[in-house]
């Protein structure tokens, strides 16, 4: 990661007739596959003021109620991807780009602004919430469930799955066995199992050891060709300079570019 995190901060809620986007150009030429359209995120965080001095801190703690605080994690955010784009979503740490990808796929409701899907879009890496009493074998049947797999699909894919994540015969074992590299194996495994029209990749997914990374990138690389739009998060520029044609950068919340991956990340590196 290049950048150092940016911490939270709580912050009261913006005036909401200021600063609005305007609605989201769409191309005459391109079918639209996912809509944002002036979205706002806002996390409630429970949080109490503090003060210097013992005495102070002691008196502000036996006073003080928890206070709900705002982060408004993205400002009016609007754009249009359309079928065949592989969009980059860059940005320094805290900018928004989790948030973002978890409001696209339906994970996170937005307090302002709309969003529209082509589909159901599928978020590589946040889906697959694995449990440590149960084997791999469970794991990678519930899993596969929870991501909206219909049960005919998961017994088509459960040999794939086993053979991928290249747990042998550990898949009969509970996941509290494996060491930390299995584990995100079959996690890894789990989360790709699953084919979209919309398919969003955290790059961080690609754990392991060199010579599964070189696995993980072969079979990203294969779900890219499937999907019909790709929208990658990744602080690796190089990597949204190979794999992207278009990027969006985004800046406290708010799109401060987007444009072809070239000149969005040269603007970004500062060139
Ligand atoms: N669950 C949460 N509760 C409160 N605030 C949150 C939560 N998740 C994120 N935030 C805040 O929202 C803002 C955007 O966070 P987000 O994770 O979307 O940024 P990011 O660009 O993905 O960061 P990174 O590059 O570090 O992954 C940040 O200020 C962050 O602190």
């Amino acid at each position: 990661m290049p950048s150092e995190p940016e911490p939270a901060t709580p912050e009261e809620p913006e005036d909401p007739g200021t600063d609005e986007p305007a609605a989201p150009p769409v191309r005459p030429d391109a079918e639209p596959m996912v809509v944002v359209d002036r979205l706002h995120v806002t996390y409630r965080v429970l949080g109490a003021e503090t003060g210097s001095g013992s005495s102070r801190v002691r008196r502000a703690l036996r006073r003080s109620r928890p206070r709900p605080r705002e982060v408004h994690a993205l400002r009016g955010v609007s754009f249009v991807l359309h079928r065949g784009e592989a969009v980059g979503v860059i940005g320094s740490n805290g900018s928004g780009k989790t948030t973002l990808l978890r409001s696209i796929a339906g994970l996170l409701p937005g307090d302002r602004g709309q969003v529209f899907t082509c589909g159901q879009p599928v978020l590589l890496g946040v889906n697959a919430a694995l449990m440590n009493d149960l084997t791999g074998e469970r794991n990678i049947v519930l899993g596969c469930l929870a991501m909206g797999m219909p049960p005919r699909e998961v017994r088509e894919k459960y040999a794939d799955v086993v053979e991928f994540s290249g747990l042998g015969k550990f898949v009969d074992m509970p996941m509290k066995t494996y060491s930390t590299g299995m584990a995100q194996r079959l996690r890894f495994a789990i989360a790709t199992a699953q084919t979209s029209e919309i398919l969003m990749i955290d790059e961080a997914l690609a754990t392991g050891d060199a010579r599964f990374r070189r696995r993980s990138e072969d079979r990203l690389k294969e779900l890219r060709d499937e999907a019909a739009t790709v929208v990658l998060v990744s602080h690796s520029l190089g990597t949204i300079e190979e794999t992207c044609d278009r990027a969006i950068w985004l800046d406290h919340g708010r799109v401060r570019m987007d444009g072809p991956a070239p000149e969005v990340v040269a603007a970004y590196r500062g060139d």
